[in-house]
């Protein structure tokens, strides 16, 4: 089966629609403020109603509170959820949309055991990890850690990009890749020549 691809941190019409046009199976809309990426939900609703059928929109949340998100689910239309907190399995599995839980690398993680404790996740994102950042690192993790027995699809994230994305899929063999910073020309800004080089490389994996 072919590796997926999402990209992370769209803040733009045009880099949806590159990104799209590149061959992206998703679109992740960062609704963190502190993140540089982060999209006002109004921006991120003319968006997602521009886009053609068959791409699949996510709303990234960190710690967000209920109303906040069950808000930007109105608004927004979104159609899958990103969680990449400290989001409990109960709190994640309380919206009326699919979701996926983000886990970062960190020393003493036990993927497999927190892996069987979101037992509602569609997926499972793992991503790298650095204390006091959330997410959208640019750095990657010791890909060796990932069980290869995960009883769930695996999303890999961190710090892939044109020129480790295709070793990343030939070891890992994952049912999809996640990237932010490898195809930007600045933080929420994509470059459409970084996102092309990428797609052809994972492509070139495939
Ligand atoms: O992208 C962000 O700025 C971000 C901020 C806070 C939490 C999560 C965030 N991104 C989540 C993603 O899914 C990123 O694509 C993932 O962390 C990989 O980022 P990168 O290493 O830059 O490819």
């Amino acid at each position: 089966m072919r590796t997926r691809v999402k990209i992370c941190g769209i803040t733009r019409l045009e880099d949806a629609l590159a990104a799209v046009e590149a061959g992206a199976d998703a679109l992740g809309f960062v609704f963190y403020p502190p993140s540089p990426r982060y999209v006002d939900p109004a921006v991120a609703e003319v968006i997602i109603r521009q886009l053609p059928p068959f791409v699949t929109s996510v709303a990234l949340f960190v710690n967000e509170s209920a109303e906040q998100v069950c808000a930007i689910l109105d608004q927004t239309g979104i159609d899958l959820l990103q969680f990449h907190g400290d989001e409990s399995p109960e709190y994640c599995a309380q919206f009326s949309r699919p979701y996926f839980k983000a886990l970062r690398m960190s020393p003493d993680i036990d993927v497999a055991a927190e892996t069987e404790r979101f037992a509602l996740s569609r997926a499972i994102l793992l991503d790298a990890y650095r204390p006091g950042v959330p997410g959208g690192t640019g750095e990657a993790f010791d890909w060796e850690r990932i069980p290869s027995d995960l009883d769930k699809p695996l999303i890999l994230a961190g710090g892939l990009d044109q020129n480790n994305v295709a070793k990343a899929i030939s070891r890992v063999k994952p049912y999809a890749v996640d990237v932010s910073g490898g195809v930007e020309a600045a933080k929420g800004i994509k470059d459409s020549s970084k996102l092309i080089s990428f797609m052809n490389e994972v492509a070139r994996a495939n």
